[in-house]
Formats: C-alpha cells, structure tokens, sequence
C-alpha cells in the first residue's frame, strides 16, 4: 500500500486496482538508467572522435554554494559522469554565508573562460540570493541547464528563434518518449507541476510534438479527474505518492520525474526514494511507466552531457 494514502482515494484506487490485477496487466518499465548508459556511451564516443580530430575537449563548469547534503551528491555523481564521457569539470564551492557579488565573480570568470563550454549553478541557492540574478548572468551560449530566461523564452515561442539548449530533466522524459517509441503527436498529455525547471518547460515541449497538453497545479480543482483524461502523464510535483491508481486512465504512459526521499530506518540510508507516483498502483494501469529511482534521475545527467558536447560542437563549428 502506499505511503500517504488519502483514505477518501483509498477505496476508489483499490477498486481499480483489483479490476487492473484480474486482467493482469502489467506496465513496461521504462528504463531510464538503461537509456542514460547508452547515451553516455554515444556521448563518450562522439567527444572522443572530436578530442581525435580537432584536440578539443569539452568542459563544464558547476558552481555549488552552500552545504546541502543533497547538492554535494549531484554535483559529484555529475563530475563522475563527466569524467567517465571526457567531458573535464570544472568546480567553484561557496560557503553559504558567500555574496551573490562573489558567485557573479565566478560565473564571469567561467563566461569569459574558453575551456569553459557549460556553466551550471546548482539550485537551490541560498535564500538570501537572488536566483534570478544570478542565473541571468550565465552566458547563453553556456546556459547548458536551458534556465537562462531568453532560452526558457524562445521555448515558449515557435516559428522563432530556437532556443540554444532545452532544460536537462524535461529533455530527458521526452528523450524516453522517443527511445520507447510511444508517440507524443495529438496525445493528450498532463503535467502535474508548474515549476520554472521541470513543469513549465515539459508542458512547452510536449506541445511542441504536437500534443494536447493541461497542466495540473495546487491550485488545480479537481485534479484527479483531468489527469485521468491523459495519454501521457508528466509528474512533477515532489509529493511523495500523490498520484494514485485512480488518477491514471488504464493504458496511460507515466513519466514520474519525483525523486522524494521518504524515511525509512530499515533502509542503509535511513529513506527510501520515491516517486510522485503510487508506483505498485500504477504499474497494475499504466502501459508504461518509470521508476523511482532509475528512470528519469539518470537522464537528467545524460542529458546535461548532451547539452554540454552540443555547446562545444557548436562554439568550434565541429559536426
Ligand atoms: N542547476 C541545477 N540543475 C539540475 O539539473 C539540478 C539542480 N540544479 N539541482 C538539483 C536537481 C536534482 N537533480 C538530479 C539529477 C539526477 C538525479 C539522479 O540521477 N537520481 C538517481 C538516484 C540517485 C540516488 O540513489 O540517490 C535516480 O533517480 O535514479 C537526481 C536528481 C538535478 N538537479
């Protein structure tokens, strides 16, 4: 059963679960470390031909300030991954208690800084700085995380002019989209979450393949009952378990982009990761789904690579 199941949900999504379990369906995993390996495996060789060819090698600059546990993680599971494609990292740690003057020191350095192709300044940032300013800074041309306002921008506009790079995690859910074969065209899609990094820039690029696109939010009336009009549904909402069986149309495609960590003292680390999903209800209705974790996590970084190799292919004109 899941962890914080609302009772009134409860009995609906046990009702549908039973009718899923006798017709014993069962989703297709979407391997999303599977498909982050091929990839990484792709980039590693295409930087590789490029390193032979033209001796350059491309870098990618993170900035982390502060000392969240959790930022100190990503940022060295993405120096690892760098390593392994032959990507070289450069790193700027911050105390805390740092000026946004001090992080706009670095990020000048790193935009001026030709070995340099990607900038990425991980979030959250502190709350006393201004994460606007901040990531205005960031040279376009090196706005590999796509969370520059003029590349969310002309994501928002087509017929335009494109944008340099498209945010990691929502390019990495319709990467797995394409590599699964699941079609986007005319499919009417859900996105649960608004946020500037996930929500907003998924909702944009779904329709940009053609589909019918709602997005559910807080504020959102009756949530349950337009998730369960989607093909495909995008979660984004880091509340642990929030969608239920019952939110799902029997046959839907779930892309769970929560990584929730949910204690746990049986578990080494004290929690246990979750999605935003009831992911043993989904997986009984869905025709697909990812899991937490392994699905899309590891496409977020394969992804960054991705848009770290493009910069550099395109600042020296390499194909
Ligand atoms: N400027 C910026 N860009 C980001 O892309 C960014 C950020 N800030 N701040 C934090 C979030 C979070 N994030 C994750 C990436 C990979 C996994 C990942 O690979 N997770 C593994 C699980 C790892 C584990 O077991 O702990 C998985 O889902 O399988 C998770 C989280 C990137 N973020």
């Amino acid at each position: 059963m899941c962890i914080g199941v609302i009772s009134t949900y409860r009995r609906r999504s046990f009702t549908t679960l039973t009718a899923a379990m006798t017709s014993e369906t069962t989703a297709t995993i979407i391997d999303g470390k599977s498909v982050a390996k091929q990839i990484k495996d792709e980039i590693a060789s295409e930087i590789s031909r490029m390193k032979e060819t033209t001796g350059i090698v491309p870098g990618l600059a993170v900035i982390l300030v502060g000392d969240r546990k959790d930022s100190a993680t990503y940022v060295r599971n993405k120096k690892k991954a760098c390593e392994a494609a032959g990507i070289k990292s450069y790193e700027a740690k911050l105390p805390e208690d740092s000026t946004e003057e001090e992080v706009l020191k670095f990020i000048s350095e790193f935009n001026d800084d030709p070995s340099v192709h990607g900038i990425l300044v991980q979030l959250p940032l502190p709350r006393h700085m201004n994460e606007e300013t901040i990531l205005n800074a960031v040279r376009i041309e090196k706005d590999v995380d796509g969370f520059h306002p003029l590349n969310i921008g002309r994501l928002a506009m087509r017929g335009r002019q494109e944008p340099l790079f498209v945010p990691c995690t929502p390019k990495g859910c319709i990467e797995l989209l394409h590599r699964y074969g699941i079609d986007i065209k005319g499919k009417r899609a859900v996105v649960i979450g608004r946020s500037n990094i996930v929500g907003m820039p998924a909702a944009l690029l779904l329709q940009r393949e053609d589909a019918t696109v709602s997005i559910i939010h807080s504020r959102t009336k009756n949530p349950e009952e337009i998730a369960r009009q989607a093909d495909i549904i995008i979660s984004a909402t880091g509340q642990p378990n929030m969608v239920k069986g019952s939110w799902i149309k029997p046959g839907a495609v779930i892309i769970d982009v929560g990584i929730n960590p949910v204690d746990d003292p049986a578990s080494p680390r004290g929690y246990q990761l979750v999605g935003d999903v009831c992911y043993e209800e989904a997986c009984k209705i869905a025709s697909a789904i990812t899991p937490v974790p392994g699905g899309v996590g590891p496409m977020t970084i394969a992804m960054l690579l991705s848009n770290t190799l493009i910069s550099a292919k395109r600042v020296h004109n390499f194909e």
